[in-house]
């Protein structure tokens, strides 16, 4: 169930913007990629779901290349949580939950007895059956998420792929999102802002500066104040989390 980046490079718009990266995210742990704003992380998460195509490089899972699989078989190798939440049409949860059933039936396919009692057990494992008859567009930001990896879980994939998952989330339902997704079992990559949680919650973390890979390892390794610096430009200070010993970053001001 790993997940293996190879040699990747992707152009956009006539302009390279990610270039040999090699990252492998083994089976059963949770990969933080990092890296400040238009570093690449969201156009390097794209070649996973087949958003962009690689200009060189391949991806694989389990040793096969994904962009060799034909989608609906790719789909059940990988799901997908990306930044946009919202949809156009009105979906209940329950609804937005059986899409995640999709890659399992043909075009026509109605939902079946299974496909309801994953969703519905889906739906359950992330705190929301209370949920389940509400308008997807009228929740919140937290319980959107929530939805969303209930969809994850009913599609039934072995690898996730997640794009700032805790964007816009205050810090419980930051933490619980992490928490929920490190608690799956299933091997996850996931682009991450917040570099104390991603030391947190990842088991590694690669660091992405101007589309290419400048570190990658443990968390403490790799968030770093030396290398905070040279990715974002920022001057932290960084401190051992009194409970975990996981680097936790600590803003300065400019001027005191
Ligand atoms: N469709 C596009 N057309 C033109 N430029 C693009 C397109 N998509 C991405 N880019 C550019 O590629 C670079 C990387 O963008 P990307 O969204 O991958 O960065 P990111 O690391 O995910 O940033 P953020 O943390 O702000 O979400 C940026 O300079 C962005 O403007």
């Amino acid at each position: 169930m790993s997940l293996e980046l190879v040699g990747l490079c992707v152009d956009v718009a006539g302009r390279r913007v990610v270039t040999d990266v090699d990252l492998t995210v083994p089976d059963g742990h949770v990969v933080g990629l990092l890296g400040p704003n238009g570093s690449g992380k969201s156009t390097l998460l794209k070649t996973l779901y087949r958003v962009n195509r690689p200009s060189a490089g391949r991806v694989l899972v389990d040793g096969t290349d994904l962009l060799a699989l034909p989608p609906r078989q790719a789909a059940r190798r990988i799901a997908v949580i990306a930044q946009e939440s919202s949809v156009e049409f009105d979906f209940t949860v329950l609804e937005m939950v059986l899409i995640g059933r999709t890659p399992h039936k043909r075009v026509f396919d109605r939902d079946d007895h299974t496909d309801l009692a994953a969703a519905r057990h889906a739906i359950d494992r992330v705190g929301c059956a209370h949920l389940a008859d509400r308008s997807f567009n009228t929740l919140s930001g937290g319980e959107k998420q929530r939805v969303l990896i209930a969809r994850a879980i009913a599609q039934d994939a072995d690898h996730l792929i997640l794009d700032e998952p805790t964007n816009h989330l205050d810090i419980r339902y930051q933490v619980e999102v992490l928490e929920l997704v490190a608690g799956l079992g299933v091997t996850v990559l996931a682009a991450l802002h917040d570099l104390s949680l991603a030391a947190l919650f990842c088991d590694s973390v690669h660091l992405l500066a101007q589309g290419r890979l400048i570190a990658g390892g443990p968390p403490a390794q790799v968030i770093t104040t030396d290398l905070v610096r040279r990715a974002y430009g920022a001057e932290v200070l960084i401190v051992d989390h009194p409970e975990t010993g996981t680097p936790h970053l600590i803003p300065r001001r400019a001027r005191r």
